[in-house]
């Protein structure tokens, strides 16, 4: 019987890249750094502006394919009274984390997400958030993040490894639900992004 850690990956431990992996290539066109990525969905819980209880992440592209992003943490986001929720706090993490993949212009989902909880986060604390990818084998991209608080420079609450999948636009018209699959079809601004994927590199 495999065991949690390697059950996906025939033996190697899922989170560390394999060895024919190769460094991370940052898209010619992908935006300078310190410039906002922007929402890729306008309803998506982590970035979306119309999502009333939504993290509201702003991320912006940083160096090579990395990306900076802050999330302030409001009421509708508490586990305990006064603290942030540890999924909420996972959420943010996998936001900025699969914003990495438009530095590179794949489309690609959230495979497998270990994250570290080492401090409390409290109500109207913003998370200073990193993320990094750091290795790519195929349609598998890697990649790590962290979150601060008290600063850029603060200590570090949250932390996480990631695995990211490549998938085709059919990922999402085959699985989601029509009537939200319909209604991104027919705003321009969600074809654009779509299109933008489907140039590639
Ligand atoms: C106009 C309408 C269209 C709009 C489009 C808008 C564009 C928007 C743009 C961007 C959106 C991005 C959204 C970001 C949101 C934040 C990120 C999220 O939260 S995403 C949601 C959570 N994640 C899921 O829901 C995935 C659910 N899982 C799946 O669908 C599949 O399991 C999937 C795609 C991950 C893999 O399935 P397979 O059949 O394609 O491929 P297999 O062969 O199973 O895996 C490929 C490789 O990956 C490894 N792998 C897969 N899962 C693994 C795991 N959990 N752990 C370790 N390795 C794993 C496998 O071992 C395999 O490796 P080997 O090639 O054999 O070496």
């Amino acid at each position: 019987m495999s065991s949690a850690t390697t059950s996906a990956s025939g033996g190697r431990p899922v989170l560390a890249p394999p060895p024919d992996a190769t460094e991370p290539v940052r898209h010619p066109d992908a935006p300078a750094p310190g410039t906002p990525l922007g929402p890729h969905y306008d309803q998506c819980f982590g970035c979306g502006d119309d999502q009333p209880y939504g993290l509201h992440l702003a991320v912006r592209a940083g160096e090579g394919v990395g990306v900076t992003a802050e999330f302030t943490v409001r009421p509708a986001h508490q586990g305990a009274p006064g603290l942030a929720h540890g999924g909420v706090l996972a959420s943010a993490l996998d936001e900025t984390l699969g914003s990495l993949n438009w530095l590179r212009r794949v489309i690609a989902v959230t495979g497998r997400l270990e994250s570290d909880f080492l401090r409390p986060v409290p109500v109207g604390a913003t998370l200073h958030l990193s993320a990094r990818c750091t290795a790519v084998a195929g349609r598998k991209m890697y990649a790590s993040a962290e979150g601060r608080i008290g600063g850029p420079q603060g200590p570090v609450a949250v932390r996480a490894q990631a695995l990211f999948v490549e998938v085709g636009v059919s990922h999402f018209t085959s699985n989601g639900r029509p009537e939200e699959i319909r209604a991104a079809m027919s705003d321009p601004d969600q074809v654009k992004v779509v299109r933008a994927f489907e140039v590639g590199p």
